[in-house]
């Protein structure tokens, strides 16, 4: 039998990394002599990949550009930002020690992010966590990204999971979303990048800190209790 499987999206979820997002988005906007957004605009931006952050800065700066300069502008966005990783990204507190206590009681880890797969291993493996997941998708992996359904499917499929005992843990109505559509539990963490409350986006369990993240939660969760 597969084992019970716990996916972490990762900005805003598992790692604090809007700063460090927000520095390259910044050189990259600065670059068209734009004005830099500022921290409280990064729960708008964030969310949906990079090519949407950079699109809704434009959009934020009233910019309009020919669609063969976005690319462009996308490769000098990763380039910076897989140049400056870790930054100062680091994982939430206490989710670590989750992990840990989830990965003893027997369950799999996985993230599923609408980050590319190749930054979100680099910043994984550049902190030393990649070797705890079973599988690590992005926004590219598949032909869908959150809030599609099959983004999460295919993430358990690759941890050789069962959506019927797998779990979801998101900052965004992408996480959110996907889950609900997926069929898969879902946990809401209010501290990351959301426009909306997470209290308004009903996810089936809210937790305030890592903490709360514990083997029984999970466990009565998933037996929907
Ligand atoms: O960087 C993004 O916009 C995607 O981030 P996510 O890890 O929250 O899916
Ligand atoms: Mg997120």
């Amino acid at each position: 039998m597969p084992s019970p499987l716990v996916m972490f999206d990762l900005d805003g979820t598992l790692f604090h990394t809007a700063p460090d997002l927000m520095e390259s988005l910044n050189h990259v906007i600065g670059g068209m002599g734009l004005s830099p957004v500022e921290y409280d605009d990064m729960t708008f931006l964030v969310g949906s990949g990079a090519r949407a952050m950079i699109a809704r800065a434009l959009e934020l700066r009233e910019t309009e550009i020919a669609s063969s300069e976005f690319e462009g502008l996308f490769t000098r966005f990763l380039e910076h930002y897989s140049a400056s990783m870790p930054g100062t990204s680091q994982p939430y507190p206490g989710v670590v020690e989750a992990m840990d206590r989830l990965a003893a009681a027997g369950y799999a880890l996985a993230v599923c992010t609408n980050k590319t797969e190749t930054m979100a291993r680099r910043l994984l493996k550049l902190t030393g966590h990649l070797p705890r997941f079973a599988a690590v998708t992005g926004g590219d992996t598949f032909a869908v990204r959150k809030p599609d359904a099959d983004h999460l499917h295919g993430t358990v499929r690759l941890a050789d999971g069962d959506p019927a005992r797998s779990i979801m843990i998101g900052d965004s109505i992408n996480d959110i979303s996907a889950a609900r559509r997926a069929g898969i539990v879902s946990i809401g963490v209010p501290f990351g990048y959301s426009e909306t409350a997470m209290t308004e986006l009903g996810p089936d369990h809210i937790i305030s800190h890592y903490k709360e993240l514990t083997p029984e939660l999970v466990g009565r969760l998933l037996n929907g209790s």
